[in-house]
C-alpha cells in the first residue's frame, strides 16, 4: 500500500494556504508546521515566500532553526519558494549582516536581486523535466541564484531581459528551490515535482 506523503508547510508567514492547496492538488497531505513537534511528524516541508529576515527570526523564536537544520541534514525533502529559497541557501548576498538561514543548498543566493525596475514581474520559464510547456512564474521582490556548487542542478533560468541567464530554480538531492511563486498561478507542476521527490525519498513508486 502506498501512503499519502505528509508535507508540512512552514506556517510562520507567507502563502501557507496556497501552498497547502497546491500540495493537496499534487496528491500530498498538507499540514501547517509551527512547532518542533509538528516538524517531527512530517515527511517533507515547503517553505513559502515572505520576508526571509523575519522568517529567520520567527524560526529562531519558535525553536525551529536547529530542528530544521537537523532534518535537512537527515535528508528530509524541502522545497523553498522565494524567501524559502533564501532560507535554504548556504550563502547569501545582500542579506542582513546577522541574517541566519537553515542552509543545506550549496548555492549563493542574492536577495532582492532583480532590483527596483522589475521588482515584481511575471515570465514564462522553460523548466527542466516538467512536461506541458513553459511555467508562468510570478516573481515578487525575488532572489536569484548567483552561483551553484557542483552537485546543484539548475532547472530554470530567466530567458530574456536584464536578468537573462540567471538561475531561478535549482535542485540538489532532496532540496528544491525556486525564486518564484508557483502557488499563485494554479499550475501545480512544481509542487507535483516536489511530491515525486518526497515519494522517491519514501521509497514509493511515482504517482503517474
Ligand atoms: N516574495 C518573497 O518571498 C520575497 C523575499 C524577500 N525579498 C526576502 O528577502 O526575504
Amino acid at each position: 500500500m502506498t501512503l499519502t506523503p505528509v508535507v508540512g508547510v512552514l506556517a510562520l508567514q507567507g502563502d501557507v494556504r496556497e501552498h497547502s492547496i497546491a500540495l493537496a492538488e499534487a496528491d500530498a497531505l498538507a499540514r501547517p508546521v509551527r512547532r518542533p513537534e509538528e516538524l517531527a511528524e512530517v515527511d517533507a516541508l515547503v517553505i513559502p515566500g515572505g520576508e526571509s529576515t523575519t522568517m529567520a527570526k520567527l524560526a529562531a523564536a519558535f525553536d525551529l532553526l536547529v530542528p530544521l537544520r537537523e532534518r535537512v541534514a537527515g535528508g528530509m525533502p524541502v522545497y523553498g519558494s522565494c524567501a524559502g529559497m533564501i532560507m535554504l541557501a548556504d550563502r547569501l548576498l545582500d542579506g542582513r549582516p546577522d541574517q541566519q538561514t537553515i542552509g543545506g543548498l550549496d548555492v549563493t543566493v542574492r536577495r532582492n536581486a532583480f532590483g527596483r525596475q522589475v521588482d515584481s514581474f511575471e515570465a514564462e520559464l522553460d523548466f527542466a523535466e516538467l512536461d506541458g510547456g513553459p511555467v508562468r512564474a510570478v516573481f515578487i521582490r525575488a532572489p536569484w541564484v548567483e552561483s551553484v556548487g557542483e552537485s546543484v542542478e539548475v532547472l530554470a533560468t530567466v530567458a530574456s531581459g536584464p536578468a537573462e541567464g540567471r538561475a531561478v530554480a535549482v535542485r540538489q538531492g532532496n532540496l528544491l528551490a525556486t525564486s518564484f511563486h508557483p502557488e499563485l498561478t494554479g499550475d501545480h507542476r512544481v509542487h507535483r515535482m516536489f511530491v515525486e521527490m518526497v515519494r522517491a525519498r519514501l521509497g514509493q513508486p511515482a504517482a503517474r
